[in-house]
């Protein structure tokens, strides 16, 4: 593997700093909320009140034997990490052990009744029923007389802004979707990334998603249009094994979403039923890989992943938690070229994302100067920037 820059990985130990207020707050919440979203039972509020406490003060603790996924942690650094504080090891792998051990507490794992049942599917649910979504799929009308090259602009764009409907980054940025779908760019190599899916294509799009419910269905619809326009003759659709991030999508967020769609009238409808069709067809194929749910950034993902990527005409990865795996969890020098940072990545790859934490690379120095002097550092973190970048 080439040698990459390096830069600070991000630790969650500062007080002040956005991982820390994750770990120290966020975490906090989000096994409240869950816990108040269902009827558990004793075990269960036992074992998150022993999150709870292990979030605050404790360890990284080792993973009982017969944990199904214990030699896939060993592999991702387990061993290093236990008996340290999640505050001291990378951020990246404290929050997803977070959620790792959030399934463990609700039974997710186990051999009850509540093995495989999405402690965040209410809210997913609730966001993909909520008027706002009718809306969104309203407008998918209007966009039927627009020249092809519009439309899939405005389903691109669709699908980067969908990617600041994250259920976990609302619960601590209350009003962060207030200022509006602002046009703020700052970064945009959507033009390469069009140059890269021209018709007549008969290569596939692996579409690594992110966020269901409102990011998964203009995901699916852009999906839909690339397949229908002919820019390509199949996609793959990545989704996580197991409930993630809170608002991470599953294969069952996927039907949700299908659902959705195909119960929706005009357009929508429409776009529903092609999806539908290039599922059973094979045109589209949806997987669940257990390197999705690393704590790990991508330049350490296995071997058939990378075999994948490589064949891909092009890789897109969404939303903010796959860019901080693309380019390294790391506080980068936001002028660092994007290109270097994802040398490793084995075929051509785009980044579609909002920016939701402190990770960020290709900025043009004036693009990082207008930004300070407008937000300080808060453009950083506060969901209201966005950028498509291509390598
Ligand atoms: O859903 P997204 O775009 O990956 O965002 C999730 C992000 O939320 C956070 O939990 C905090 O913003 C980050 O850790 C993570 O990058």
């Amino acid at each position: 593997m080439p040698d990459l820059p390096t830069a600070p990985v991000l630790l969650g130990g500062e007080p002040g700093s956005f991982p820390h207020s994750v770990l120290a707050e966020r975490h906090p919440a989000i096994i409240e909320r869950v816990r108040g979203a269902f009827p558990y039972g004793p075990a269960q509020h036992r074992a998150l009140d022993a999150l709870l406490a292990n979030c605050a003060e404790g360890a990284v603790e080792p993973l009982p034997a017969d944990a199904p996924d214990r030699d896939r942690w060993l592999e991702w650094d387990l061993a290093e990490h236990t008996g340290r504080s999640w505050y001291d090891v990378p951020w990246l792998w404290s929050e997803s052990w977070f959620y790792r051990r959030l399934l463990d507490a609700v039974g997710w794992f186990g051999p009850g009744a509540w093995r495989g049942v999405d402690p965040f599917r209410p809210f997913k649910r609730a966001e993909l029923d909520a008027p706002e979504t009718d809306a969104e799929l309203a407008a998918l009308d209007g966009l039927r007389e627009l020249p092809e090259e519009e439309r899939g602009r405005a389903l691109l764009h669709g699908s980067l802004w969908g990617n600041r409907a994250d259920l976990g980054f609302r619960i601590s940025a209350a009003g962060a979707e207030a200022h509006g779908p602002a046009p703020a760019l700052v970064a945009d190599d959507s033009e390469a990334l069009w140059s890269l899916l021209p018709p007549g294509g008969t290569g596939t799009l692996v579409l690594v998603a992110d966020n269901a419910g409102r990011e998964l269905v203009p995901d699916l619809l852009l999906i839909a249009h690339l397949l229908a326009e002919g820019r390509i003759a199949r996609a793959v659709l990545h989704v996580k094994p197991y409930p993630y991030y809170v608002s991470d999508a599953t294969t069952a967020d996927v039907v949700d979403a299908l659902h959705r769609l195909r119960a929706a009238p005009g357009a929508a409808g429409a776009y529903g039923g092609a999806l539908w069709a290039a599922l059973a067809d094979g045109r589209i194929d949806v997987r669940a890989h257990p390197f999705s749910c690393a704590p790990l950034p991508y330049s350490r993902m296995p071997a058939d992943l990378r075999a994948e990527f490589a064949a891909a005409t092009l890789t897109v990865l969404k939303g903010d938690l796959n860019y901080r795996r693309l380019v390294g969890d790391r506080l980068w020098p936001p002028t660092t070229p994007f290109q270097r940072v994802t040398d490793y990545f084995p075929g051509p790859v785009a980044a579609l994302r909002t920016l939701k934490s402190d990770v960020i690379t290709g900025l043009s120095a004036d693009t990082e100067a207008a930004l300070v002097a407008a937000e300080d550092q808060r453009w950083r973190t506060n969901g209201t920037h966005a950028l498509i970048q291509v390598s």
